[in-house]
Formats: structure tokens, sequence, C-alpha cells
């Protein structure tokens, strides 16, 4: 009797070990899917694409539709951080330029599937025409050193894009981000969260607070890259008047001047813009109140930023006003 019941215990484990993982990694097997799905049509099209892109007495494939789906390409930019400081919208109103394309979702080749090789990252890119140019953005590359030297050996001459936000706005961001993923683990005030209760100091070991420590990220890509080809925008500026960082971006990327409608949505308390006539706004994960901090809380963490903010300054050769 004691072991069948064991056994069934047994069972029941597997099953929850089988489910749980076929949860977790739904998302990614929905990717794989798409991409396999990608891979098949590439081989096939390689396969009837010869000189009429006929296979023998069976179907032909449009001549245009096969260059077409030739023409995907490597990104020739990706801005590569940070992390809740405006990438989302960045990317997004890039895109309004009838040259750039982007891949929807965040890459992360560089740093999460590059197991996967560049034949992966490929196929997820957009599908360009002639004088297009495709971006990506992944906030978190800038954080390692190991995928500033991946993206340099993959193409040292790709451009790089780096939004940046004032760390203690960032710091909040990110915060409330979690909270938002996962009300019942953050029970805790940012303060609380943040700020060490007995020696009233910045909790240095959290991650969301060295996420805002930019020089030390950055130092790495300046070194490999060298200052010409990191475009570095100040992303408070950016959330309050875009256009000036977009005509920054597409001078930087080669393009021709694009005049991008965005303007300023009321109701959303952020910039939107016009697709096909119709009003687009981020979504509400984008763009989230910010709850008051106590102002001597706030002025504990602004000034354990002051000095990397010099530090990222200096090493950027430009100011940002926070
Ligand atoms: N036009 C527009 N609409 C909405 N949100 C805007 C916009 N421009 C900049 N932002 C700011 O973008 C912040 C989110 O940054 P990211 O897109 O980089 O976040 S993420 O890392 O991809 O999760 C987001 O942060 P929170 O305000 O803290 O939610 C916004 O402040």
């Amino acid at each position: 009797m004691m072991q069948k019941q064991l056994r069934i215990i047994n069972y029941l484990v597997i099953v929850g070990i089988v489910y749980r993982n076929i949860t977790f990694y739904k998302s990614k097997l929905w990717d794989s899917y798409h991409t396999s799905v990608d891979n098949i049509v590439d081989i096939l099209f390689d396969a009837v694409a010869d000189e009429n892109y006929c296979l023998h007495g069976g179907p032909c494939v449009p001549k245009n539709y096969v260059s077409m789906y030739k023409s995907q390409s490597y990104p020739d930019a990706i801005i590569i951080g940070c992390k809740k400081c405006g990438t989302r919208a960045l990317i997004d109103m890039m895109c309004l330029h009838p040259q750039i394309k982007a891949l929807r979702r965040e890459g992360h080749y560089f740093d999460d599937f590059y197991a996967l090789g560049d034949y992966w990252y490929k196929s997820r890119m957009p599908i360009l025409a002639d004088h297009e140019v495709a971006i990506e953005k992944t906030p978190s590359y800038m954080l390692s050193r190991l995928t500033a030297e991946r993206i340099y050996n993959f193409n040292p001459d790709i451009k790089l894009i780096v939004i940046l936000r004032n760390p203690v706005d960032r710091l909040i961001s990110d915060y409330l981000q979690k909270q938002a993923r996962f009300p019942k683990a953050v029970v805790l005030s940012v303060g609380e969260t943040y700020i060490k209760n007995k020696t009233n100091t910045v909790d240095e070991t959290k991650v969301h607070v060295q996420k805002g420590l930019y020089a030390k990220q950055l130092k790495p890509w300046l070194e490999i890259f060298g200052t010409k080809s990191i475009l570095i925008e100040d992303g408070n500026a950016f959330t309050k008047d875009p256009l000036p960082t977009l005509k920054r971006a597409q001078q930087f990327l080669g393009l021709k001047p694009h005049n991008n409608h965005v303007y300023f949505n009321k109701s959303k308390g952020f910039y939107c813009w016009l697709e096909n006539s119709q009003t687009k706004c981020l979504a509400g994960a984008k763009g989230r109140k910010h709850p008051k901090i106590p102002s001597q809380q706030m002025n504990i963490l602004k000034s354990y930023y002051t000095k990397p903010n010099e530090d990222l300054f200096k090493m950027i050769g430009k100011r940002f006003d926070w």
C-alpha cells in the first residue's frame, strides 16, 4: 500500500515538474516555433529559387517575394540600453521614419540566445526594401562587457544608441515594474527597498541600484567601439520633447531628415503619434505614475548618484540636466 502511495506521489511530482517547465518555456517554444517555420520557408525558397524561381514542372515562387524575403538582413544599429530609460518609445518613434524598420520584440541575441547562432538572429529581423535600415533594442546589452565584445566581433562598424535617464527616476521605474509584475513580493516602499534603515545609506547590493551606474557600464563599450560609434541620449529630455533626439538618431544613421509626427497626448501624459491615421500611444506599462518619495529619502538617493553621474558626464563629454 505504502509503495503504491509513493508511486502516486512520484507521478504527481513528475507531472508538476513537466507542467512548470512547459509554462516556463511556453513563450520560448512559441518563439522557436516561428523561427523554425521561418527557417523552413527559407530553405524551401533556396531550393526553388533557380533562375525562374520555379520547381521542375512544379509551382513557381513570385520573383519579388523571393527578393523581398532575401533582403532580410542583420541590424545596422542597436539600442543597447538602458532599461526603463525610454528605449521602447525611442525605437517605435524612430520607426516613423520611412527608411527604418525594427525587430518588434527585444533581440536578446548577444546575451541570452547567442548559442542559437547568427542565422537565428537574422531570421528574426524585419524584411528590408532597398535603402532601408534595420534596428533592434535590447536594454540589457549595456550591462555586460561580454556582450560588447560579441557585438564588436559580429560587426565592428555597427552603430550603437544609448538612451539614459536620471538614475533615480530609472530606479523608481524599475521598482514600479517589479511591483506591477509581483505585487505580493513588493510590499516595501521605494525608500524601504533601496535605503538601509540602520545607516540611512543606499543599498548598493541591489541590482536596480547598480543599473543606474552608467559610467561603469558604458566604459567597456567606449573602449571597444570608440565614441564615434555610439550615440548617447538623455531619456528625460527625450520624454519631454522627442524630436531633437529623433533628429540626431536619423543623422547618426545617415538617413535623410524626416519630420516624425509625434505630439503630446494630454490623456496619456506622454508623446504619442499617428499610425494609419490612428492615435498610437505606448501601453499602460510604459509611463506609470511615479509615487511621491519623502524628500529625505529622495535626497539620499540623489546624492548617491551625484558622483557616478559626474563620472558619466566627464566620460561622454556632455552633461544632462540630472
Ligand atoms: N512617449 C512615451 N510613452 C510612454 N513612456 C515613455 C515615452 N517616452 C518616454 N517614456 C518612458 O519610457 C519608460 C520605459 O522605458 P523602456 O521602454 O526603456 O522600458 S523597458 O526597459 O523596455 O521595460 C517609461 O518609464 P515609466 O514612466 O517609469 O513607466 C517612460 O517614462
